[in-house]
């Protein structure tokens, strides 16, 4: 559990102009293997750069960031992806694809285009199947995208991202838009995914009620500086001063 999954150490991004700052700011943090942490602030705070720079999708300027003990360069880039998958804010889904066919995308990246010529592997179809089973979407698997809902839109996403098998999940926003009952239905998934297979998951989150109910920890930026970092059950009090991050 004390095991550090990544580390950023004094992460800079290029000043900015229209900020009159960097978007982060001497960034330190530590995710632990195994933990479930949520990453809060208000809008523009930094939270999707940052959680975007974990799997080298942010330009850094300045500082270090390791994945696994293994620091992020253009050459480690595709050993930590396969690690890491992440779950983009809206799910990215090709909506005319079925769900199956979204899952495999997931795994293009680990496939030669010849593998896929004539079709994914059959252990890769089952291995999609088995996902959208194991997050309640059986009955959909076949279905185009753009005819689920919004919250089985984002289950499809997350058993895309699972197909790499990875340890840590990065998801941004991954509620945003859906409503009470199908945002409780992805929190819970992610949950299980934590405490029944061990993945590590960091969330990028608006509500802090939820941040307390499923995240042990917090991480909350302002203006690209770590601001906070610690328990979730005082959040609200911590930053009544700011109200709800609430979109
Ligand atoms: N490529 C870019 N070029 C210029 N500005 C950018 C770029 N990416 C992000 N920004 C700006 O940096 C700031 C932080 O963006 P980021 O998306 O990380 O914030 P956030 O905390 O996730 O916000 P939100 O909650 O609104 O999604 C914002 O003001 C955004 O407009």
């Amino acid at each position: 559990m004390n095991e550090t999954v990544i580390e950023c150490r004094d992460v800079e991004t290029a000043f900015l102009k229209s900020l009159h700052r960097p978007i982060l700011n001497q960034v330190n943090c530590q995710i632990r293997r195994g933990e479930f942490v949520a990453l809060l602030g208000l809008n523009g705070a930094g939270k999707s750069t940052l959680l975007r720079s974990f799997v080298g999708l942010t330009q850094v300027s300045r500082g270090t960031i390791t994945v696994d003990n293994i620091p992020m360069a253009s050459t480690t880039l595709p050993k930590i992806r396969r690690n890491v998958g992440m779950l983009f804010q809206g799910g990215g889904l090709i909506r005319q694809l079925s769900a199956v066919e979204n899952v495999l995308c997931g795994r293009l990246g680990v496939r030669k285009p010849w593998q896929t010529l004539f079709g994914f592997p059959k252990q890769d179809y089952r291995l999609a199947l088995q996902l959208l089973d194991e997050l309640g979407l059986h009955e959909h698997a076949y279905q185009k995208t753009s005819s689920l809902s919004g919250g089985q839109q984002q289950r499809v996403a997350i058993a895309r991202a699972l197909i790499q098998s990875p340890q840590v999940l990065l998801a941004d926003e991954p509620i945003t838009g859906l409503d009470v009952m199908a945002a409780k239905q992805v929190m819970d998934t992610l949950a299980k995914l934590n405490s029944e297979h061990g993945i590590t998951i960091v969330t990028v989150l608006h509500d802090l009620g939820i941040a307390a109910e499923y995240a042990q920890r917090a991480l909350v930026l302002d203006a690209g500086r770590i601001v906070y970092d610690g328990a979730c059950h005082n959040l609200q009090s911590e930053f009544a001063q700011i109200g709800s991050l609430s979109k």
